[in-house]
């Protein structure tokens, strides 16, 4: 993995980060060819219900279900992780995680899904891309995606979920002060990905109001509608 910046340690100020390379279609190949590999990206804001459809969706598509955002606790918590300390001060603060890392991790994942036994090449991604840079960067080098399902949910509901999650959760974001601050990420950093994908006429988009069931039924709708289906 490239070396990372690091945070300021004075301000706490996220550093930019550019990729090695600049990005034209003309020096990069996808590591994933999009005939053998499929992905589809769930987004939406935080609490919108991605990880819930996503467990769904694995359940009747045979996606396999890639969170970035485990993926990044993951690596937080793993001995040794020279991003340990990074990662959570992002997390914590709901900024996006210099792309390098959290591309690496996705790749690394579809790369070991491949290769196992079952030869999982259908790739339900949640949770990512989150800004321009990550998903330039994904569909030139990683792979091209085949659409985005964008649950949509007001402020006020996703907050009333994520507080209420955050009684069990353990999770260091699942409280008011961090929750205000990835909505804010939201809109600024990850909506104009979604806009970007909407208008390559690439997103899905359902209403992630009401119960469960019935914004899983919708989106099983439009999905159809895209031609995916339920392989079970
Ligand atoms: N339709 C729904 N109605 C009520 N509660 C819901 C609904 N969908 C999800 N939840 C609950 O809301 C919380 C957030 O859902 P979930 O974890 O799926 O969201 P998320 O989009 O993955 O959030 P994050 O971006 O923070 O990971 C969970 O506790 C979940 O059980
Ligand atoms: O591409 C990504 C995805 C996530 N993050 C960071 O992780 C947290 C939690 O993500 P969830 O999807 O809500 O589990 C998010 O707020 C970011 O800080 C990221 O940096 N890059
Ligand atoms: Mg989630």
């Amino acid at each position: 993995m490239p070396a990372i910046p690091q945070i300021d340690p004075t301000s706490g100020a996220a550093p930019e980060i550019q990729p090695d390379l600049p990005i034209t279609s003309a020096n990069i190949t996808p590591a994933f060819d999009p005939n053998e590999v499929t992905v589809v990206y769930i987004l939406g804001g935080p609490g919108s219900g991605k990880g819930t459809q996503s467990a769904n969706l694995v359940r009747d598509y045979g996606f396999k279900h890639l969170s970035a955002g485990d993926l990044l606790r993951e690596e937080q918590n793993r001995e040794g992780s020279q991003y340990g300390d990074l990662i959570k001060s992002y997390i914590k603060d709901g900024l996006i995680v210099p792309m390098e890392v959290t591309v690496k991790l996705l790749e690394n994942s579809m790369r070991t899904a491949l290769d196992s036994k079952d030869k999982q090449s259908r790739f339900l991604i949640d949770g990512f891309p989150r800004k321009m840079d990550q998903a330039v960067f994904f569909e030139q080098s990683v792979c091209p995606s085949k659409c985005t399902i964008f649950l949509d949910a007001p402020e006020d509901v996703m907050l009333e979920r994520l507080l209420e999650r955050g009684k069990t959760s353990g999770r260091s974001d699942d409280n008011e002060e961090s929750i205000k601050k990835r909505f804010k990420t939201f809109i600024e950093t990850s909506m104009p990905v979604v806009d970007m994908f909407r208008q390559e006429g690439k997103v899905v988009s359902v209403s992630a109001l009401g119960s469960i069931g019935e914004i899983y039924t919708k989106l099983v709708e439009e999905l159809a509608k895209r031609g995916i289906s339920p392989t079970k």
